[in-house]
């Protein structure tokens, strides 16, 4: 299934848990916005086009929950939705951007009913979208892989992180489907795992050969020629860096000390054009993220911690960008990435 869909029967968005994975594979039910907040808070569903997706379901949901019988308290109530939704995960400026465009949508409707049914309708045209944007990311990424590559990935960037196929693993995807030999190189991505959990999960579910590391090893595998690219997504582009998970700047520091290309790919939602490094909020999470692993202590109960959940690349240390639209080489102009 997909990794976020729209159940048509109870009106309720369905998604995989990915706090689950990889011990269990569980498909749950949100049926309120504070089980959709909670869900996204959780990381059970995470990755900034599936976010984009939970916004844009998310006021679908908040549409048919609204008890209100017109128009303008209709819009009170999404409007207050999309508050909340948007606040769950401050980073990935697709959550945002899945709420406004269906809240945008609505607009257009001429009756009560219409708004609702709006809705609905365009939070699923989003996923679809999304699906049909990381196949044309992958078709444009995987002319930059050559067969018989190791490539290097960081986080999930995969098909558990988008509505299906994925960005940074759907060019692998798409490589290996044109006829190329792709190994994966997948880092752990301390502390929540989503390498190790996720990652090597969905790549083993569809064969494709990928070797697991800590995060501390990639310098040493780099430096012995081990990896030919790397490939990561990401959560924001801005005009002077991309925003990824906590622990992508330093790939690409080492990318570039060893001469390997470093590669972004992303859809277009990702891309906040207004945006610049020192303006994005980076998400702090809970500290018991790093004295915990699961349930098992694994630091003084009252260390301090520090735990942003992502870090920022500046553009002189990316390669190119994969979009919808094609891929881009430095320099980055953000106009060219919309044509
Ligand atoms: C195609 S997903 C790109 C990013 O969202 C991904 O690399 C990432 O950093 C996800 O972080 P997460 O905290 O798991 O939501």
């Amino acid at each position: 299934m997909r990794t976020i869909d729209w159940n048509d029967e109870s009106n309720t968005i369905k998604l995989i848990d990915q706090t689950l994975l990889p011990s269990e594979y569980k498909v749950i039910e949100c049926k309120t916005i504070e089980s959709l907040c909670e869900s996204i808070k959780s990381l059970r569903i995470r990755g900034a086009p599936a976010l984009g997706a939970a916004g844009g379901y998310g006021i679908a949901l908040a549409a048919v929950l609204s008890k209100t019988d017109n128009m303008d308290n209709l819009t009170k109530d999404l409007q207050s939705a999309a508050e909340t939704i948007k606040a769950t995960r401050p980073t990935a400026v697709n959550l945002a951007w899945g709420v406004e465009r269906v809240i945008k949508a609505t607009s257009d409707a001429y009756d009560f009913e219409g708004m609702k049914n709006i809705a609905i309708e365009e939070a699923k045209q989003i996923a679809d979208e999304d699906v049909a944007i990381n196949k044309k990311i992958g078709e444009h990424g995987s002319k930059l892989l050559e067969d018989g590559d190791t490539v290097l990935t960081h986080c999930n960037a995969g098909k558990l992180a988008c509505v299906d196929w994925g960005t940074a693993l759907g060019v692998i995807r798409s490589a290996i489907e044109s006829g190329k030999n792709i190994k994966v190189v997948a880092c752990e991505t301390r502390p929540l795992n989503q390498g190790s959990r996720l990652t090597t999960w969905e790549l083993m579910q569809d064969n494709i050969p990928v070797t697991l590391i800590s995060d501390s090893m990639a310098g040493h595998v780099i430096r012995h020629e081990a990896i030919d690219k790397v490939i990561v997504g990401a959560d924001r582009i801005t005009e002077d860096a991309v925003f990824n998970k906590i622990g992508t700047y330093t790939h690409s520091v080492l990318a570039k000390e060893h001469e390997i290309p470093f590669y972004v790919a992303a859809p277009t939602s990702t891309f906040d054009f207004k945006g610049w490094e020192g303006s994005v909020k980076i998400e702090q999470r809970n500290a018991d993220e790093l004295r915990y692993f699961g349930n098992v202590q694994i630091a003084p109960e009252n260390v301090n911690v520090y735990n942003p959940a992502f870090d920022a690349t500046p553009m002189e240390n990316i390669s190119a960008i994969i979009t919808e639209n094609g891929v881009f080489h430095p320099p980055f102009l953000l106009d060219e990435v919309l044509i």
